[in-house]
Protein backbone atom coordinates (compact mmCIF):
# COMPACT_ATOMS: atom_id res chain seq x y z
CA UNK A 1 0.00 0.00 0.00
CA UNK A 2 1.49 3.36 -0.85
CA UNK A 3 2.05 5.57 1.82
CA UNK A 4 -0.77 8.32 1.00
CA UNK A 5 -3.16 5.02 1.32
CA UNK A 6 -1.74 4.00 4.46
CA UNK A 7 -2.09 7.83 5.89
CA UNK A 8 -5.32 8.15 4.45
CA UNK A 9 -6.65 4.66 6.13
CA UNK A 10 -5.74 6.21 9.49
CA UNK A 11 -7.25 9.54 8.97
CA UNK A 12 -10.52 7.20 8.00
CA UNK A 13 -10.50 5.23 10.92
CA UNK A 14 -9.67 7.94 12.84
CA UNK A 15 -12.62 9.93 11.57
CA UNK A 16 -15.00 7.39 11.14
CA UNK A 17 -14.39 6.10 15.49
CA UNK A 18 -14.42 9.63 15.92
CA UNK A 19 -17.40 11.85 14.44
CA UNK A 20 -20.27 10.87 12.51
CA UNK A 21 -19.47 13.14 9.33
CA UNK A 22 -16.64 12.35 7.68
CA UNK A 23 -14.26 15.43 7.06
CA UNK A 24 -12.42 15.46 3.86
CA UNK A 25 -8.75 14.40 3.59
CA UNK A 26 -6.89 17.47 2.54
CA UNK A 27 -8.85 19.46 4.74
CA UNK A 28 -7.71 17.08 7.68
CA UNK A 29 -4.21 17.69 6.76
CA UNK A 30 -4.94 21.48 6.51
CA UNK A 31 -6.97 20.64 10.37
CA UNK A 32 -10.26 21.72 8.83
CA UNK A 33 -13.76 20.62 8.44
CA UNK A 34 -15.13 21.11 4.84
CA UNK A 35 -16.77 18.80 2.25
CA UNK A 36 -16.19 14.86 1.52
CA UNK A 37 -17.87 13.04 -1.07
CA UNK A 38 -17.98 9.64 0.45
CA UNK A 39 -17.78 7.20 3.61
CA UNK A 40 -16.50 4.08 4.85
CA UNK A 41 -18.74 1.20 4.74
CA UNK A 42 -16.19 -1.28 4.05
CA UNK A 43 -16.77 -1.52 0.90
CA UNK A 44 -14.19 0.84 -1.46
CA UNK A 45 -10.56 0.65 0.05
CA UNK A 46 -8.97 3.44 0.84
CA UNK A 47 -7.08 3.89 -2.77
CA UNK A 48 -10.63 3.78 -4.26
CA UNK A 49 -11.91 6.89 -1.91
CA UNK A 50 -8.69 8.58 -2.24
CA UNK A 51 -9.86 8.38 -6.37
CA UNK A 52 -12.95 9.47 -6.26
CA UNK A 53 -12.29 12.34 -3.71
CA UNK A 54 -9.58 13.74 -5.74
CA UNK A 55 -11.13 13.06 -9.30
CA UNK A 56 -14.83 12.81 -8.78
CA UNK A 57 -15.62 9.33 -10.44
CA UNK A 58 -14.56 6.05 -10.18
CA UNK A 59 -14.79 3.07 -12.48
CA UNK A 60 -15.21 -0.44 -11.24
CA UNK A 61 -13.81 -3.19 -12.84
CA UNK A 62 -16.66 -6.25 -14.26
CA UNK A 63 -19.21 -5.37 -11.70
CA UNK A 64 -22.26 -6.40 -13.24
CA UNK A 65 -22.12 -10.24 -14.50
CA UNK A 66 -22.65 -10.71 -18.07
CA UNK A 67 -25.25 -12.87 -17.65
CA UNK A 68 -27.30 -10.01 -15.50
CA UNK A 69 -26.93 -7.60 -18.37
CA UNK A 70 -28.53 -9.93 -21.20
CA UNK A 71 -31.30 -10.19 -18.67
CA UNK A 72 -31.48 -6.58 -18.19
CA UNK A 73 -31.29 -6.29 -22.38
CA UNK A 74 -33.92 -8.55 -22.59
CA UNK A 75 -36.22 -7.44 -20.42
CA UNK A 76 -35.77 -4.11 -21.61
CA UNK A 77 -36.84 -5.05 -25.67
CA UNK A 78 -39.41 -6.93 -23.99
CA UNK A 79 -40.93 -4.16 -21.80
CA UNK A 80 -40.73 -1.81 -25.30
CA UNK A 81 -42.58 -4.09 -27.47
CA UNK A 82 -45.20 -4.27 -24.44
CA UNK A 83 -45.52 -0.41 -24.21
CA UNK A 84 -45.56 0.07 -27.80
CA UNK A 85 -48.66 -2.41 -28.01
CA UNK A 86 -50.00 -1.29 -24.90
CA UNK A 87 -50.75 -4.46 -23.76
CA UNK A 88 -49.41 -4.72 -20.37
CA UNK A 89 -47.74 -2.14 -18.27
CA UNK A 90 -45.53 -2.79 -15.50
CA UNK A 91 -45.54 -0.84 -12.35
CA UNK A 92 -41.55 -1.90 -11.76
CA UNK A 93 -39.28 -0.16 -14.58
CA UNK A 94 -37.71 -3.00 -15.84
CA UNK A 95 -34.47 -2.03 -15.15
CA UNK A 96 -34.78 -2.01 -11.17
CA UNK A 97 -32.55 -5.24 -10.37
CA UNK A 98 -30.42 -3.14 -12.08
CA UNK A 99 -30.65 -0.51 -9.35
CA UNK A 100 -31.04 -3.01 -6.71
CA UNK A 101 -28.01 -4.94 -7.46
CA UNK A 102 -25.00 -2.35 -6.88
CA UNK A 103 -26.82 -0.80 -3.23
CA UNK A 104 -23.34 -1.71 -1.23
CA UNK A 105 -21.27 0.46 -3.60
CA UNK A 106 -23.76 2.97 -4.09
CA UNK A 107 -24.01 3.47 -0.30
CA UNK A 108 -20.26 4.67 0.21
CA UNK A 109 -21.45 7.63 -1.59
CA UNK A 110 -25.06 8.18 -0.71
CA UNK A 111 -25.50 7.13 3.35
CA UNK A 112 -27.72 3.97 3.59
CA UNK A 113 -31.28 5.39 2.43
CA UNK A 114 -30.99 5.06 -0.59
CA UNK A 115 -33.71 6.41 -3.82
CA UNK A 116 -33.08 5.84 -7.10
CA UNK A 117 -34.23 8.57 -8.95
CA UNK A 118 -33.83 8.13 -12.61
CA UNK A 119 -33.07 5.12 -14.51
CA UNK A 120 -32.18 4.72 -18.27
CA UNK A 121 -31.25 2.24 -20.99
CA UNK A 122 -28.93 4.77 -22.79
CA UNK A 123 -29.18 3.32 -26.39
CA UNK A 124 -26.72 5.85 -28.46
CA UNK A 125 -27.27 6.03 -31.75
CA UNK A 126 -24.92 5.26 -35.06
CA UNK A 127 -23.75 8.79 -35.89
CA UNK A 128 -25.37 9.72 -39.38
CA UNK A 129 -22.39 12.16 -40.32
CA UNK A 130 -24.39 15.10 -38.45
CA UNK A 131 -22.28 14.67 -34.94
CA UNK A 132 -26.17 14.74 -32.94
CA UNK A 133 -25.19 11.19 -31.61
CA UNK A 134 -22.46 13.40 -29.06
CA UNK A 135 -23.44 14.40 -25.81
CA UNK A 136 -22.63 17.93 -25.18
CA UNK A 137 -20.05 18.41 -21.89
CA UNK A 138 -22.82 18.93 -18.71
CA UNK A 139 -23.22 18.41 -14.74
CA UNK A 140 -26.24 15.91 -13.81
CA UNK A 141 -26.82 18.56 -11.02
CA UNK A 142 -28.29 20.99 -13.53
CA UNK A 143 -31.55 18.59 -14.04
CA UNK A 144 -31.78 17.63 -10.18
CA UNK A 145 -33.92 20.32 -7.74
CA UNK A 146 -32.91 18.56 -4.70
CA UNK A 147 -29.77 18.83 -2.87
CA UNK A 148 -27.09 18.55 -0.70
CA UNK A 149 -25.05 17.81 -4.09
CA UNK A 150 -22.48 14.99 -2.57
CA UNK A 151 -25.07 12.63 -1.75
CA UNK A 152 -26.41 11.97 -5.27
CA UNK A 153 -24.37 10.18 -7.34
CA UNK A 154 -24.54 8.23 -10.86
CA UNK A 155 -24.04 4.60 -11.89
CA UNK A 156 -23.20 3.96 -15.01
CA UNK A 157 -22.89 0.41 -16.49
CA UNK A 158 -21.65 -0.54 -20.27
CA UNK A 159 -23.39 -3.21 -21.56
CA UNK A 160 -21.01 -4.11 -24.22
CA UNK A 161 -17.16 -2.75 -25.14
CA UNK A 162 -17.72 1.21 -25.10
CA UNK A 163 -14.34 2.70 -26.30
CA UNK A 164 -13.73 6.07 -28.39
CA UNK A 165 -14.91 4.51 -31.09
CA UNK A 166 -18.66 3.68 -30.07
CA UNK A 167 -19.06 6.93 -27.94
CA UNK A 168 -17.52 6.37 -24.29
CA UNK A 169 -18.13 8.76 -21.41
CA UNK A 170 -15.85 11.67 -21.66
CA UNK A 171 -14.89 13.18 -18.42
CA UNK A 172 -12.84 15.92 -16.79
CA UNK A 173 -10.85 15.09 -13.78
CA UNK A 174 -11.38 17.10 -10.46
CA UNK A 175 -14.16 19.14 -11.78
CA UNK A 176 -16.89 17.80 -9.06
CA UNK A 177 -15.26 20.43 -6.54
CA UNK A 178 -16.74 23.48 -8.72
CA UNK A 179 -19.75 24.94 -8.71
CA UNK A 180 -22.50 24.01 -11.13
CA UNK A 181 -22.62 26.03 -14.13
CA UNK A 182 -24.46 27.81 -16.35
CA UNK A 183 -25.90 25.28 -18.89
CA UNK A 184 -27.97 26.10 -22.30
CA UNK A 185 -28.30 24.09 -25.48
CA UNK A 186 -24.41 24.27 -27.29
CA UNK A 187 -24.80 25.78 -30.95
CA UNK A 188 -23.26 22.88 -32.82
CA UNK A 189 -24.44 23.10 -36.42
CA UNK A 190 -26.02 19.48 -36.89
CA UNK A 191 -28.24 20.32 -33.81
CA UNK A 192 -28.64 18.44 -30.59
CA UNK A 193 -30.98 16.04 -29.06
CA UNK A 194 -33.60 17.58 -26.64
CA UNK A 195 -32.79 18.32 -23.15
CA UNK A 196 -29.13 17.57 -23.61
CA UNK A 197 -27.79 20.87 -22.50
CA UNK A 198 -24.11 21.80 -22.15
CA UNK A 199 -22.00 23.57 -19.92
CA UNK A 200 -21.02 27.30 -21.62
CA UNK A 201 -17.96 27.60 -20.48
CA UNK A 202 -15.62 25.45 -19.10
CA UNK A 203 -11.33 25.48 -19.51
CA UNK A 204 -11.28 23.85 -22.54
CA UNK A 205 -7.57 23.25 -21.55
CA UNK A 206 -8.58 21.02 -18.51
CA UNK A 207 -7.24 17.28 -18.82
CA UNK A 208 -9.76 14.75 -20.30
CA UNK A 209 -10.31 11.38 -19.94
CA UNK A 210 -11.95 9.01 -21.84
CA UNK A 211 -13.33 6.22 -19.97
CA UNK A 212 -12.87 3.40 -21.86
CA UNK A 213 -14.97 -0.14 -20.36
CA UNK A 214 -15.96 -3.56 -20.83
CA UNK A 215 -18.84 -4.96 -20.59
CA UNK A 216 -20.32 -5.21 -16.81
CA UNK A 217 -17.88 -2.59 -15.81
CA UNK A 218 -19.09 0.46 -13.69
CA UNK A 219 -18.23 4.17 -13.68
CA UNK A 220 -19.60 6.04 -10.11
CA UNK A 221 -19.73 9.86 -10.61
CA UNK A 222 -20.18 12.69 -8.75
CA UNK A 223 -23.14 14.81 -10.17
CA UNK A 224 -20.77 18.61 -10.44
CA UNK A 225 -18.16 16.64 -12.63
CA UNK A 226 -18.13 18.06 -15.79
CA UNK A 227 -18.71 15.02 -18.50
CA UNK A 228 -20.28 14.14 -22.05
CA UNK A 229 -19.55 11.46 -24.54
CA UNK A 230 -18.22 11.27 -27.72
CA UNK A 231 -19.46 10.37 -31.59
CA UNK A 232 -20.61 7.20 -32.16
CA UNK A 233 -18.89 6.12 -35.44
CA UNK A 234 -19.79 2.48 -35.32
CA UNK A 235 -22.84 1.10 -37.15
CA UNK A 236 -24.17 -0.50 -34.13
CA UNK A 237 -26.64 1.20 -30.99
CA UNK A 238 -23.72 1.52 -28.00
CA UNK A 239 -25.60 0.80 -24.79
CA UNK A 240 -25.57 1.44 -21.04
CA UNK A 241 -27.51 1.55 -18.15
CA UNK A 242 -27.51 4.17 -15.66
CA UNK A 243 -29.06 5.53 -12.70
CA UNK A 244 -29.07 8.48 -10.61
CA UNK A 245 -29.21 7.70 -6.70
CA UNK A 246 -29.56 10.12 -4.37
CA UNK A 247 -29.70 9.97 -0.11
CA UNK A 248 -33.33 10.11 1.01
CA UNK A 249 -32.60 12.11 3.31
CA UNK A 250 -32.08 15.03 0.39
CA UNK A 251 -34.95 18.26 0.17
CA UNK A 252 -36.14 19.49 -2.90
CA UNK A 253 -34.84 23.05 -3.60
CA UNK A 254 -36.77 26.09 -5.30
CA UNK A 255 -34.82 26.24 -8.62
CA UNK A 256 -36.72 29.87 -9.48
CA UNK A 257 -33.88 32.41 -10.17
CA UNK A 258 -31.29 30.22 -10.44
CA UNK A 259 -29.52 28.63 -13.19
CA UNK A 260 -31.53 25.53 -13.46
CA UNK A 261 -34.71 27.30 -14.23
CA UNK A 262 -34.39 26.86 -18.15
CA UNK A 263 -34.28 23.25 -17.37
CA UNK A 264 -37.01 23.73 -14.60
CA UNK A 265 -39.07 25.54 -17.88
CA UNK A 266 -38.43 23.00 -20.34
CA UNK A 267 -39.35 19.76 -18.37
CA UNK A 268 -42.83 21.94 -17.20
CA UNK A 269 -43.22 22.35 -20.73
CA UNK A 270 -42.77 19.17 -22.17
CA UNK A 271 -44.93 17.65 -18.99
CA UNK A 272 -47.83 19.52 -20.58
CA UNK A 273 -47.49 18.68 -23.84
CA UNK A 274 -47.17 15.12 -23.64
CA UNK A 275 -49.06 14.28 -20.07
CA UNK A 276 -51.64 17.42 -20.50
CA UNK A 277 -50.39 18.19 -16.56
CA UNK A 278 -50.37 21.56 -16.58
CA UNK A 279 -48.87 23.49 -13.24
CA UNK A 280 -46.73 20.25 -12.53
CA UNK A 281 -43.94 21.46 -10.16
CA UNK A 282 -40.66 20.42 -11.05
CA UNK A 283 -39.75 19.08 -8.08
CA UNK A 284 -42.84 16.49 -8.52
CA UNK A 285 -41.29 15.17 -11.49
CA UNK A 286 -38.75 14.09 -9.63
CA UNK A 287 -40.55 12.95 -6.67
CA UNK A 288 -43.07 10.99 -8.62
CA UNK A 289 -40.30 9.29 -10.30
CA UNK A 290 -38.26 8.26 -7.72
CA UNK A 291 -38.06 4.62 -6.00
CA UNK A 292 -36.70 3.76 -2.47
CA UNK A 293 -34.33 1.14 -3.11
CA UNK A 294 -32.86 1.08 0.56
CA UNK A 295 -33.58 2.20 4.24
CA UNK A 296 -36.19 4.97 4.82
CA UNK A 297 -37.25 7.88 2.39
CA UNK A 298 -37.31 10.53 5.07
CA UNK A 299 -37.72 13.80 2.92
CA UNK A 300 -37.10 12.88 -1.10
O1 LIG B 1 -24.34 7.80 -22.05
C1 LIG B 1 -23.97 8.90 -22.43
O2 LIG B 1 -23.57 9.08 -23.55
C2 LIG B 1 -23.96 10.07 -21.48
C3 LIG B 1 -25.08 10.00 -20.55
C4 LIG B 1 -25.15 11.12 -19.60
O3 LIG B 1 -24.22 11.79 -19.31
C5 LIG B 1 -26.42 11.43 -18.97
O4 LIG B 1 -27.42 10.82 -19.33
O5 LIG B 1 -26.46 12.30 -18.10
FE1 LIG C 1 -24.74 13.07 -17.58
Amino acid sequence: MSRAAERLRTVIHHLDGATATIVSFRSVERSECSRTYSFDTGTLTPEQRLFYEENGFLLIKNLVSETDIDRFRYTFHFYVMNELRKTFIDIEPPLIQYCLGILKYVECFTGPNIMAMHTMLINKPPDAGDKTSRHPMHQDLHYFPFRPTDRIVCAWTAMERVTRQNGCLVVLPGTHKGALQEHDYPDWEGGVNKMYHGVRDYDPDHPRLHVEMEKGDTVFFHPLLIHGSGMNQTQGFRKAISCHYASGDCYYIDVRGTTQENIENEVKELAQKKYGMNEVAFKDTWAFRGRLVQGERTSL
